[in-house]
């Protein structure tokens, strides 16, 4: 029964803050422009202010009752100074039962109640609900984004930046309110009975004050600068791991082990720089309270020599101040570590705090599907450099071209002409610098993305899997779809048989066997078919199919292309492909070279032009051209 009524009572500080409130209205990287911290910490502060205000005035209860204690302490001994010991007068005995009470009951329960709002409600809930909010927020941002930063620190941006948040929040609501509290109502107690018992603890606090005006800074720039080398730290060795393949494959282990070695001197000595301030912040600090100590109690001797303060005063003062200097320790702990936090939060604000890059306009409308016509109109695109200004290559140059309802039409050329770069930009990845990509008639820069990317059904060149299971993975395609809908497009992109036998590591079997992560427990061809599974589920009437069956041996190849063949029928379709073969068919189709439109027409037309189209078919029939001659001349 006891434990049912602890439960509730738990629960009802655990719900107090809501984490997955009202995000829409709360997304910091809508922003168009950086908030300064105090703004960014505001943001999240402000949407748990009932938190915070219990917070603060359970911190300040606590400071009162504690300071009542060298109070009562000095009031005993005046008692017992000027009292005999079988005659207490009945008003003292009431003040050693009032401090009892405070000291078994009061005291307790304040700070049970400090702990359970520091604990139940803010600890767990705040840090999440600042987590949930920059993870929607960064998962928003456009594609380019992530290209231009490690996964591993953008992650690890996203899991300190709450903590740190709320760890500095606490701390100081906590401690520096309750130094504050404590130290402004022991020198209004002190003042009272004499103003040069108050004066040591006056001057401490301009020196404390001091002290804080010169460490603060430069604690917060050098933790800024630790917290950059951890992210770049995490970055480097997440790096690594993702990368895995590549670097076992070039042997390459000595290389990556310098790699991180340099991120991790580079963390040792931010670490270094770090420590040493806060090494001699603590160690002034220690002098400091020797000296409140040290003047207290000489100033409080003096006093009672010259009979201006009693013996139950000298007591109060010196336990007061007592506290204060031990406090002072543990409030400078969590001042660098409020500090420290800042500079982390600062660290995350690097890449939560964004401007959204290739957000929908504010006035973008949903789109409207016709009939699936698609339009490059005079485009001209380059990509960013890493320090964000415009590379001066046009990859992209002035490609115009018109893509009817139904149409099928192929991109061929060299590596790097520009073919994905075509479908990045009218999947609106990327916006034209010059010109305007129209689908339906409607400039894709004014259509919500996720409305007109739903009529888009896509296979791209990289098809890593989320590490998840099967089904969840082609469900990706359509949530909605049922597991019998899910088994029949693993049919069609021949991906049924190797599914059924799929087993992972916890037992799980086919659709619900998990791929391990980005699908690397699959082989090339398999993750590849399981991408198709997913376009196949989707049934979008714009298909765009980037190298969609380059993984693939030509005997499954074939197999799919049947079913790609009936899935196009009446569809636009833009297919990307290397294998000619594989395009020929097609309505039209036109050849990059250098950014810009080469060729264009069909198979017949460019074969007969004999430009860089029929050069290529000829280079890629020559290979089969000499294998069916070396296949004749065989010996039989
Ligand atoms: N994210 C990027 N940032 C900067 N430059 C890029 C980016 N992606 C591609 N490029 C550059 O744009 C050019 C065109 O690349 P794109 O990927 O469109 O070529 P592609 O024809 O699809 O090549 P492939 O056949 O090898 O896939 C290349 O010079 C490439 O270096």
């Amino acid at each position: 029964m006891h434990l049912i009524w602890v439960n509730l009572m738990y629960k009802t500080f655990e719900r107090m803050i809501e984490i997955f409130r009202d995000h829409e209205a709360h997304e910091i990287a809508d922003n168009t422009r950086r908030s300064s911290v105090l703004e960014f910490y505001w943001h999240y502060i402000s949407q748990v202010k009932g938190a915070m205000i219990l917070l603060f005035l359970a911190g300040s209860v606590t400071a009162i009752v504690d300071l009542s204690i060298p109070i009562f302490i000095g009031s005993i001994t005046g008692y017992v100074a000027h009292a005999k010991s079988d005659n207490l007068p009945s008003g003292d005995l009431r003040a050693i039962f009032i401090m009892a009470i405070i000291i078994i009951v009061v005291r307790p329960a304040i700070h049970f109640f400090h702990d359970v709002v520091t604990n139940q409600t803010i600890a767990a809930n705040f840090t999440n609900l600042i987590r949930w909010q920059n993870h929607r927020g960064l998962i928003r941002q456009g594609w380019g984004f992530f290209q231009s930063d490690f996964a591993g620190r953008i992650a690890n941006r996203v899991m300190q930046t709450g903590p740190s948040l709320r760890e500095s929040t606490v701390a100081t609501l906590t401690a520096v309110w309750y130094l504050l509290t404590y130290g402004v109502s022991s020198i209004i107690i002190l003042a009272r009975q004499s103003w040069e018992l108050s004066a040591p603890v006056f001057g401490w606090f301009i020196l404390y004050g001091l002290l804080m005006w010169f460490f603060i800074p430069r604690l917060t720039q050098r933790s800024n600068l630790l917290s950059k080398a951890r992210s770049g730290l995490t970055g480097a060795i997440v790096d690594s791991y993702t990368n895995i393949h590549t670097v076992k494959l070039f042997a390459k282990s000595e290389d990556e082990d310098q790699f991180v070695r340099d991120a991790l001197e580079s963390h040792t000595s931010a670490f270094h720089a770090s420590l040493r301030m806060v090494t001699t912040w603590m160690t002034s600090l220690t002098v400091l309270n020797a000296l409140l100590l040290s003047a207290t109690t000489g100033v409080g001797i003096w006093l009672w020599h010259e009979g201006s303060i009693s013996v139950g005063i000298l007591v109060t003062a010196v336990p007061l101040v007592w506290q204060i200097a031990n406090m002072s320790g543990w409030v400078a702990n969590n001042l660098s570590a409020i500090f420290e936090n800042i500079g982390t939060v600062q660290d995350g604000m690097r890449s939560v705090d964004r401007p959204r890059i290739m957000g929908d306009a504010p006035l973008a409308k949903p789109f409207a599907y016709k009939e699936g016509s698609i339009v490059f109109d005079d485009v001209s695109f380059s990509y960013h450099q890493s320090d964000g200004t415009v590379d001066e290559i046009k990859h992209i140059d002035e490609v115009s071209i018109t893509i009817h309802p139904g149409e099928r039409v192929a991109i061929v050329g060299p590596s790097g002409s520009g073919k994905s770069t075509m479908v990045s930009l009218l999947l609106r990845f990327f916006d034209v610098n010059k010109g305007r990509i129209l689908i339906d008639g409607q400039d894709v820069r004014g259509l919500q993305q996720e409305s007109f990317r739903q009529f888009v059904g896509v296979v791209s060149q990289d098809t890593s899997l989320l590490h998840r299971s099967i089904l969840d993975n082609v469900r990706y395609g359509r949530q909605s779809a049922t597991r019998v809908e899910v088994e029949e497009a693993l049919r069609k992109a021949r991906a049924d048989e190797f599914v059924l036998n799929l087993v992972d590591s916890f037992g799980r079997v086919g659709l619900d066997a998990q791929v391990g992560e980005r699908g690397i427990k699959l082989s090339g061809g398999q993750r590849q078919r399981i991408a198709i599974a997913r376009v196949f589920l989707k049934n979008a009437p714009i298909l765009i199919l980037d190298e969609a069956t380059s993984a693939l041996d030509s005997v499954t190849e074939q197999e799919i292309q049947h079913e790609l063949d009936e899935l196009m029928a009446g569809r636009t379709v833009i297919a990307i492909a290397h294998r000619i073969s594989t395009i020929a068919h097609f309505d039209r189709i036109i050849v990059m070279a250098n950014g810009h439109i080469a060729e264009i027409g069909n198979h017949q037309e460019l074969l007969q032009a004999k430009g860089h189209y029929a050069e290529l078919w000829a280079r890629q029939s020559q290979p089969m051209n000499f294998r069916q001659e070396a296949i004749r001349s065989f010996p039989k």
